[in-house]
């Protein structure tokens, strides 16, 4: 393997756990002292400097790393502040690399926003990769790092299916730092957060902030899904398949989770929010912020996620946050690409949560209409159940398009008497997390939802479902909720009737199409 960049470097260097390194080769210095670039990249905890007269070089660092850390181009002089990477290019060495690469049957990928054409040697396990646009060359050897694929696919071409191993650019020198020139920085400590539950959206948002660099802890019922999570990196439960970030632990104990927590993360199903938390609650810190990720409204009281957080913890309604938007936690697991809003009636305290769940291929979004994100995210479950009826019974698209166009109609109408702003219910919590969850077979509501249409009785199909769908508690309630507001939602209310067995299926088709005509408003 190449000399690896170890002096005075933070391992490992990026929150993915690769390391990267240098080869040394002629001195740059005295060139650097006239023509050089620089970026410097900032993460919680590290920062380092890469300089090169290559251009090429410090664009690569800021594309690649700005992934998981900031890069911002500086002034050559002022990154001595951390560690230094002095870089060049060696023009043989490319050349060379290039030669072997392209002769040999190779992949390509992108990587780093460049292509890139990767070949590897199964025998030595030998990667070697160039990036033609820029001259660069890379090779590995197992003992090596590992160059993860792109996050998803969507915002890069594939990369080969395995990771493939990175060694760095070839040909680009380390050197010591020089003689610092400012004082040393004193850093933030990573942002700390605790989430219960390890089910699919509790443990989907743990990696999401832990890819974020954040430092998280699940909170588990169950000590062989807190132990699968600490030792096999798996949630055994919900995800057997799927990699955890090793930075993430899990507990079964709600102290340890909570102690020194910035954030509580809550994901468990709504009816069960209140009992959970009047446990929990005494071990939340003074300053802790808490989010709840809830998609549903309280049977007995009516109330939002949020409020009955704030009841039970007593804590102030400028420190809970809710996150919503179109998120199949399977989807997120896999990688692909989601947003979110974070919703908080203090702004900061959203931009904050913001940052601490930003990927590669989460985006968050902020808002401060807590009341618009949460009715979204919980009306719009009672619509994927009409959907996926809908489905079930083979009423084809322009059904299910119906539904969710008037869903939304429904949808917006509530939220705005309650208090939201009209424009919400049309963003990620509200039309994007309709459509994802009404078109996707991923979602539970729908899939509820089809096997109502094709024949099961809700006993039968909540027997059929492993996972919570909060729809089925929710639709009484939500309707509960219109009338006390003086709000028409005749799909919910076929909804209720149905789940409470007072129509059957047929009934709810006709009940919707047979009401009287009207103007589409
Ligand atoms: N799964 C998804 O894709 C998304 C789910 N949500 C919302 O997140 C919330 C949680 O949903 P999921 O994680 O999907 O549910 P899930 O069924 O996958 O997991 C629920 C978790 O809560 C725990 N739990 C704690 N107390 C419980 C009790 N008394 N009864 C049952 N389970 C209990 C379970 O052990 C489990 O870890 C819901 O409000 C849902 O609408 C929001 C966005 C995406
Ligand atoms: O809320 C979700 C996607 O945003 C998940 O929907 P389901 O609960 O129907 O699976």
């Amino acid at each position: 393997m190449a000399a690896g960049l170890r002096e005075g470097l933070p391992a490992p260097c990026c929150p993915c756990g690769c390391a990267w390194y240098f080869r040394p080769t002629a001195s740059i210095r005295e060139e650097l002292r006239t023509t050089g670039h620089a970026v410097r990249l900032e993460t919680a905890g590290a920062e380092v400097g890469v300089v090169s007269v290559e251009r090429a070089v410090t664009d690569w660092s800021a594309r690649y790393f700005g992934q998981w850390w900031k890069a911002v181009e500086v002034e050559p002089q002022s990154v001595c502040a951390g560690p230094l990477v002095l870089a060049e290019i060696d023009p043989g060495a490319y050349g060379e690399a290039a030669l072997a690469v392209t002769q040999a049957p190779h992949t390509s990928a992108v990587c780093a926003k460049a292509q890139l054409l990767v070949t590897r040697c199964e025998e030595s396990g030998v990667v070697r990769a160039v990036s033609p646009d820029q001259a660069l060359a890379y090779r590995s050897e197992p003992a090596g790092a590992i160059l993860p694929p792109p996050r998803h696919p969507a915002m890069s071409r594939p990369c080969p299916a395995r990771p493939i191993r990175w060694p760095g650019p070839v040909g680009i020198p380390t050197m010591a730092c020089p003689q610092r020139k400012d004082p040393p920085v004193s850093r933030p400590r990573p942002v700390r957060a605790a989430v219960f539950s390890a089910g699919s959206w509790g443990t989907a948002a743990a990696k999401i902030l832990a890819d974020a660099g954040s430092d998280v802890i699940v909170h588990a019922r169950r000590s062989e899904v807190a132990d699968g999570i600490n030792t096999r990196h798996r949630n055994p439960d919900y995800f057997p398949d799927v990699d955890l970030p090793a930075s993430l632990t899990a507990t079964t104990d709600p102290a340890a989770a909570l102690e020194g927590a910035d954030y509580l993360v809550l994901s468990v199903p709504a009816q069960t929010l209140r009992a959970n938390l009047a446990v929990w609650a005494p071990h939340i810190g003074p300053d802790t912020v808490i989010v709840s990720l809830m998609k549903g409204i309280e049977t007995d009281t009516g109330l939002r996620a949020s409020q009955v957080v704030a009841q039970v913890t007593g804590v102030p309604a400028d420190r809970i946050a809710v996150l919503s938007g179109p998120n199949l936690a399977r989807e997120i697991m896999a990688g692909r690409p989601a947003a979110a809003t974070v919703a908080c009636p203090d702004e900061d305290v959203a931009r904050r949560f913001q940052q601490a769940c930003r990927t590669s291929y989460f985006r968050p979004y902020t808002s401060t209409d807590v009341i618009g994100c949460e009715l979204g995210g919980a009306v719009k479950n009672v619509i994927a159940l009409a959907v996926g009826i809908a489905a079930g019974m083979g009423l084809g698209d322009n059904a299910a398009a119906v539904l969710i166009t008037r869903g939304l109609a429904e949808t917006t109408r509530l939220a705005v008497r309650m208090g939201a702003r009209p424009a919400t219910p049309a963003g990620l919590s509200g039309m994007g997390d309709l459509v994802a969850t009404c078109s996707s077979p991923l979602s539970r509501n729908r899939t509820f939802g089809a096997h109502l249409g094709q024949g099961m009785t809700v006993a039968e199909a909540t027997a059929a479902t492993r996972q919570t769908t909060e729809g089925v508690k929710s639709a009484t309630a939500i309707l509960d909720l219109a009338r006390v507001h003086g709000v028409e939602m005749p799909i919910t209310e076929v909804m209720a009737a149905l789940l409470q067995g007072k129509i059957a299926l047929d009934e709810a088709a006709a009940a919707l199409m047979q009401r009287p005509p009207r103007p589409e408003r």
